[in-house]
């Protein structure tokens, strides 16, 4: 629990997923969107000032094309001594010091299953942030999932694990349940089949702590089912295709973090 007033900017899908897991850990949790989301149970103000003034943390949940508006907004109130908070992609810690000076700041890469309690956020704070800050920052990512801690140096190779990696899951997910269909199993089915197998799978390897391949190897039986379709997969080289598809993202947040 913390007494800080924490104000979010921005409660679009990051946004309302954040604040869905620091609900009832703080007295009050403001925030500001152009748009209101009524499913939210949030003070929503009428303007980023009115946001701003008010909070003592300051989360910024905006898409990054929107950050030079909403930082000069930021500009005409009251937020020399606030803890700010960035989850966008592609936006550096000097660039929002360029903008908004010294002020002190933690640059955080959530990702979306944040929403179901089982997110995985990468939080680059501040050299000599103070603990009571970081405190808050632990408050907030943790109560929604697991956290680690790196340099921004990481950021962007972390991001295109932890935060576009839910599209890329989403996708495996969608693809085998396509074949169940295609084998005549219902939709409904098929999803449950597919996701349940994702879930269930990851779950393993976190509990167990078992490196992959091993885990791998305990459901290819010889001569089974599994290795044929192991094969097939190497064969139209999905571990490269994964790999290279994460190299992409690196590299497009890379471009997008000099602008
Ligand atoms: N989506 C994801 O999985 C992840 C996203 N991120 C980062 O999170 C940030 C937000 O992404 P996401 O939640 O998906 O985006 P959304 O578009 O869902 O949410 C952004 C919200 O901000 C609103 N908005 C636009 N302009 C302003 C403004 N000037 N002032 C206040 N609110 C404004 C948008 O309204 P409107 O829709 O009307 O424009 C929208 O409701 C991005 O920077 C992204 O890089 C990080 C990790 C994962
Ligand atoms: O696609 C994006 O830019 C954002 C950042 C990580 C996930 N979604």
């Amino acid at each position: 629990m913390t007494n800080k007033i924490l104000g979010f900017i921005g409660t679009g899908n990051m946004g309302s997923a954040i604040i869905g897991g620091v609900i009832g850990k703080t007295d009050t949790v403001n925030a500001y969107d152009i748009k209101k989301n009524e499913n939210l149970a949030v003070n929503y103000k009428e303007s980023i000032a009115d946001l701003v003034n008010p909070s003592g943390v300051i989360v910024l949940c905006v898409k990054p094309n929107m950050f030079e508006t909403v930082l000069a907004e930021v500009k005409n109130a009251d937020y020399k001594d606030k803890l700010f908070i960035s989850i966008a992609a592609g936006i550096t810690k000097d660039y929002i010091k360029e903008k908004l000076g010294d002020v002190k700041l933690v640059r955080v890469m959530p990702n979306l299953p944040l929403c179901v309690g089982e997110g995985m956020s990468v939080v680059c704070p501040d050299d000599g942030l103070p603990d009571s800050d970081m405190e808050i920052v632990k408050l907030i990512f943790e109560s929604s999932g697991k956290m680690c801690i790196m340099s921004e140096d990481y950021i962007n190779k972390a991001i295109a694990v932890n935060g576009s990696g839910p599209a890329y899951v989403f996708m495996f997910i969608e693809a085998m349940a396509d074949a169940l269909v295609k084998n005549g199993v219902d939709r409904k089915n098929s999803y449950t089949l597919a996701a349940q197998t994702v879930l269930g799978s990851a779950k393993m390897m976190l509990e167990t702590g078992l490196h992959p391949g091993i885990l791998k190897d305990m459901v290819c039986s010889p001569a089974g089912t599994t290795i044929d379709a192991v094969i097939d997969l190497e064969k139209t080289g999905f571990r490269h295709a994964v790999m290279s598809a994460v190299q992409k993202c690196t590299d497009k947040s890379v471009e997008m973090s000099k602008k």
